[in-house]
């Protein structure tokens, strides 16, 4: 509990505390370098700790997620903390809510963890921009992570709002937290700017004070960029890599002091199209038995992955953008639904030989719910709407302006223009340059034409008559996370070609869905509105009540293509059913009503909605698998029995 919060206690209760606990004074986390080993409190310490990521998590479900860690066998909890979760806008910050940072830290002290904070700037971590605002975009040359004069100065002006409210939660201080991480992977970035790093860790220490152990991260080949005089050099690695070979490589900038691996990998990401990603049991356990036996502190990478609500994924480049998927399960111990899954209790196992474990049990998978088949009515075109998404109307430019130009960070944007003469013969409509920041949707004058893909070879073929609306959706399915030493930006980055014609003269219109999906659908235009042939971007939606007390439950989307899910204005997120391997997102029990109450679920479907515009609620995830079918699963008493196969799709 914050030291503030200790004066609020009766003060009995007050004073038993303060003989109960060291006092502010006597705290301390230090490198012990003669013995190589930590000290807490003067007493030799070797954390086990676990990655939770709050801003993965509703926030009712915290401390029944680090209750679990705790009864793991974990004595410490790792985070990040996300730039552009907490300041949507430059100056102005959002602690509240899902975005309490100071309640889970408070949540983590109840559970009995201490607290590896790591504030980046930069987190990196698969989350949008790698947790750097978008904004920094509306400069267009900043040079991201280096100390080009733009970047420092929003650097400065976050941290010194963030670190000095961290500061009273130290561990010195009478606080949970042991050791904060400056940056984040610095050496596996292009740049190298070591007065970057530098200004950092002046900065951190200058709000933070001398007390608190700072320290970096990398991974094996990033120590000579990524480390620093004056901060504790630690690097991660996974299950299959070469521990002693790593570890010599580690004494070489650490020659005394604990070996800690920051980011144990105990599962790992996937992307939307690619393989769903797993680590074996036994690798994982063995690896991590393995460093406990050499005294090394060690930090699994993820232990509960949550999920990526919302707009919030990252992306990765390898050969091709690679959007990350809504689900963060990670194949970690603690699934995404928070369950303890066999891995968890083999880890367990594991500390359990070197330091004690809570007794008692896990508690077990919380119940879980089938629901469905529902049938989703159409609301309209998503152009249909144009208004109301974009009451302020468009903004006009002769070439099409980017997402970041016109202080849109996330989500979509309609680009308008009309064709100024017409065009008879399919011709190739194409962006030059892979122009298109990430995925178009085409439609002239309001009959869905086809897509085009970043990175993608798409031959899309349009006709129209002169003064024919051509509009363009852009989705931005998140910005680089890693790596990257080019900015991200989205949108139309060059004007499209029509045949032979560059087409300019566009208006822009930046759209607020989940304002739009939140608050109302505007009743009149619903029955005005004239549904077109339900296929490109389009609404659907519908009212349902939960049966008995309910449970968490993982929506399944059948024969949809790819789209947004809001429950209760609530945005769960991107599916891609087409893709996969995701087939289901999770809903977590609490964003449900009660029985009696109408839920309302709202997609926003991008391309073509199945036959029957159908959805169901599954008792189980579905996250390896690439249906090129359309299943709906036969409802029965127990559980989900085998898909039934409808059709081809
Ligand atoms: C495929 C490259 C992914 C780069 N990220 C790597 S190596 N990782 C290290 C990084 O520090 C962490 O935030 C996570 O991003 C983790 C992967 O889950």
């Amino acid at each position: 509990m914050a030291p503030q919060k200790l004066l609020c206690l009766p003060s009995l209760l007050l004073l038993l505390l303060t003989r109960l606990l060291p006092q502010a004074d006597t705290r301390s986390f230090v490198v012990d370098r003669d013995h190589d080993r930590f000290l807490l409190d003067g007493a030799p310490f070797r954390y086990v700790s676990g990655s939770l990521h709050y801003f993965r998590v509703p926030r009712v479900l915290w401390a029944d997620r680090l209750f679990k860690m705790r009864m793991s066998g974990l004595n410490a909890v790792q985070f990040y903390v996300p730039w552009n979760y907490h300041e949507p806008e430059p100056g102005v910050y959002n602690f509240n809510a899902n975005r309490d940072l100071f309640a889970f830290l408070r949540e983590a002290t109840l559970a009995n963890l201490l607290v590896i904070l790591r504030p980046g700037p930069y987190i990196c971590a698969e989350w949008e921009m790698g947790g750097l605002p978008a904004w920094l975009l509306r400069k267009p040359k900043i040079h991201l992570r280096t100390s080009d004069p733009d970047f420092l100065a929003a650097v400065d002006s976050w941290l010194k709002v963030l670190l000095p409210k961290i500061h009273p939660w130290l561990y010195h201080n009478g606080g949970n937290i042991i050791s904060i991480q400056v940056e984040n992977e610095y050496g596996s970035y292009g740049a190298c700017d070591m007065s970057y790093m530098r200004h950092l860790a002046g900065l951190f220490r200058a709000l933070l004070g001398d007390k608190i152990l700072l320290f970096t991260t990398d991974g094996p080949e990033g120590l000579k960029c990524g480390s620093l005089q004056g901060l504790y050099t630690t690097i991660d690695f996974g299950p299959a890599d070469n521990m002693t070979k790593i570890f010599a490589l580690l004494r070489k900038y650490e020659p005394r002091g604990p070996l800690v691996n920051s980011e144990y990998y105990t599962g790992w990401l996937d992307y939307w199209g690619q393989n769903h990603s797993t680590r074996s049991v036994p690798a994982v356990t063995k690896g991590l038995e393995n460093m406990l036996k050499l005294g090394a502190s060690v930090n699994m990478y993820m232990f509960h992955g949550g999920t990526n609500f919302g707009y919030w994924n990252g992306a990765d480049e390898k050969g091709r953008f690679l959007p990350i998927t809504t689900s963060y399960d990670y194949d970690a111990p603690i699934s995404e639904a928070g369950d303890p899954t066999p891995k968890l209790f083999a880890i367990r196992n594991v500390i359990s030989k070197f330091q004690e474990v809570p007794l008692g049990p896990l508690p077990p998978p919380s119940p879980k719910m089938m629901l469905g088949p529902l049938s989703l009515h159409l609301d309209g075109n998503l152009l249909a709407f144009l208004d109301f998404l974009c009451p302020q109307g468009p903004i006009h430019s002769i070439l099409p302006m980017t997402f970041e130009a016109v202080n849109q960070d996330h989500g979509y944007m309609l680009y308008r223009t009309y064709l100024t003469h017409t065009v008879s013969e399919p011709t190739q409509f194409w962006v030059p340059n892979n122009g298109v920041h990430d995925r178009a949707y085409v439609m002239v004058d309001g009959v869905f034409q086809g897509v085009l893909e970043r990175n993608m070879k798409h031959n899309l073929f349009l006709t129209g008559k002169k003064g024919a609306k051509l509009d363009v959706l852009l989705e931005n399915m998140g910005r680089l996370s890693f790596g990257s030493n080019s900015s991200d930006f989205k949108g139309l980055l060059e004007p499209p070609i029509l045949g032979q014609t560059v087409l300019t003269q566009w208006l822009m219109f930046p759209l607020k869905v989940d304002n739009l999906v939140k608050w109302w659908f505007p009743n009149q235009l619903l029955k005005s509105s004239h549904p077109q042939t339900p296929s490109g971007p389009t609404f659907y939606s519908t009212t349902f009540p939960i049966l008995d007390s309910g449970g968490d439950t993982f929506l399944f989307l059948p024969g949809w293509t790819k789209g947004q899910v809001w429950i209760n204005g609530f945005n769960l997120g991107r599916y891609w059913t087409k893709r996969g391997p995701q087939q289901t997102l999770y809903v977590p029990r609490p964003l449900l009503f009660p029985r009696g109450a109408l839920n309302k679920i709202t997609l926003l479907e991008l391309e073509n909605v199945p036959l029957q515009p159908q959805i169901q609620f599954l008792d189980r995830p579905i996250l390896s698998s690439t249906m090129h079918k359309t299943y709906i699963y036969s409802l029965s008493a127990e559980s989900a029995s085998e898909p039934m196969e409808l059709s081809g799709h």
